[in-house]
């Protein structure tokens, strides 16, 4: 078999929302369409990746670097001993001739083409992804059932505290039992007022998280902490930059109960590495978020996961930035703490295939075949628009 062709397209996925750092009206995102040779009920496999919210489309750095590497490659350099397509070739095929370090955009391209190859891997397995990653890489067993909490809480135009809670409760009315809202983009006393109307529908638990978007220097996070203290919080989310690791530190020395949650903008297995090293952070206690679809894609995640055990982090503690089934499969194959989820944003993009309802805050993955686009029938028709 051979990859006959690499299709990529760039979408909207335009909110009129912001966090503390960046508003969402220009917002894109990459969706690329692996397409094989290899015809099945009458049709060609194609695998089909694209990334999360955040990084915007990268069709440039596919079209000139990445995807000519996969296209001019022998064939039978990215099979496997069982003639199928192995991602861990094609990855290396796609990196050829790329320099260590710097991982800006390209880890968004690689990532989108990573996620086509392994959505195709699995389908010509004709088994669902976490199973295959379970069986490749995790301890032979999938576990279906995945924590999922609902990411909102945004900022929005004439946003008041009433309209906070109506979209939390609403959360809750879907089966959720944890959200997450914005801070950092207002002042601390309204940020802590609406806090205080967020848990007030809530109630008690450790039901909240709160994302500063690593807004902060370390003495305005510090701050900040100091004022989360009171609340009963389930994780204080990107304090600082994602690169200040020293800041990361000093936040995470305070010795709070709050945990912390950071690495959704940590964009390789070097730079987890280096927060694991230096941020600080408490494996018993914190979270990391890297997500595969804007850090080089599960190949990439693997070392990830890999480099930061010794360090005392176990999946568990890996609770995915990004709300893509992706990172759903990676959860159930590899048993991570869970998967984040935007009930209402980002679609069709996010969210979980049709018929999959959330209860009790998990859901139990379908059994589809690859990582389950065809299932979510209005992301299935824009995946099928790439074919036309
Ligand atoms: O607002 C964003 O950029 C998304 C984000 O941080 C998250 O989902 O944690
Ligand atoms: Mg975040």
């Amino acid at each position: 078999m051979r990859i006959v062709e690499v299709r990529e397209r760039t979408f909207p996925i335009a909110s009129p929302i912001r966090n503390a750092v960046v508003d969402f009206s220009q917002m894109t995102l990459s969706l690329a369409a692996v397409i094989t040779d290899e015809v099945r009920d009458g049709r060609p496999v194609v695998g089909f990746g694209f990334n999360s919210n955040g990084r915007y489309g990268q069709g440039s750095l596919m079209r000139e670097r990445f995807v000519p590497r996969l296209t001019d490659a022998d064939p039978d350099s990215l099979l496997d001993d069982s003639g199928l397509i192995d991602p861990h070739a094609a990855w290396a095929t796609m990196m050829a001739n790329e320099k260590p370090g710097g991982h800006g955009e390209r880890s968004v391209a690689v990532g989108v083409l990573d996620m086509a190859l392994w959505d195709l891997r699995a389908k010509l397995e004709e088994r669902p992804l976490y199973d295959v990653i379970a069986q490749r890489h995790g301890d032979g067993q999938a576990d279906r059932r995945v924590f999922v909490y609902a990411a909102g809480g945004y900022y929005h135009p004439g946003k008041g505290d009433q309209a906070l809670q109506d979209e939390l409760k609403s959360y809750l009315d879907r089966g959720y039992t944890h959200v997450k809202m914005k801070i950092g983009g207002a002042s601390l006393a309204e940020d802590c007022r609406r806090i205080e109307s967020a848990l007030a529908v809530l109630g008690p638990g450790q039901r909240l998280m709160v994302d500063a978007n690593g807004r902060f220097d370390a003495d305005e996070a510090t701050a900040y902490l100091k004022a989360l203290e009171s609340y009963d919080l389930h994780w204080y989310e990107e304090p600082v930059d994602p690169l200040d690791y020293e800041g990361t530190r000093a936040v995470a020395g305070q010795r709070t109960r709050v945990p912390l949650a950071t690495g959704e903008n940590l964009f390789s297995h070097w730079d987890a590495l280096n927060l694991g090293r230096y941020g600080g952070l408490d494996p018993q206690r914190d979270y990391l978020q890297f997500d595969c679809a804007l850090s080089y894609g599960l190949v990439e995640y693997l070392r990830t996961l890999e480099v930061l055990r010794p360090l005392g982090w176990e999946p568990s503690r890996f609770i995915p930035h990004g709300g893509h089934q992706m990172s759903l499969n990676i959860a159930a194959g590899l048993g991570l703490g869970g998967n984040e989820s935007y009930p209402d944003l980002f679609q069709p993009f996010g969210g979980f295939p049709d018929g999959v309802q959330v209860q009790d805050g998990h859901v139990t993955m379908p059994e589809l075949p690859g990582i389950g686009f065809e299932g979510k029938s209005d992301l299935a028709a824009v995946c099928a628009s790439l074919l036309d």
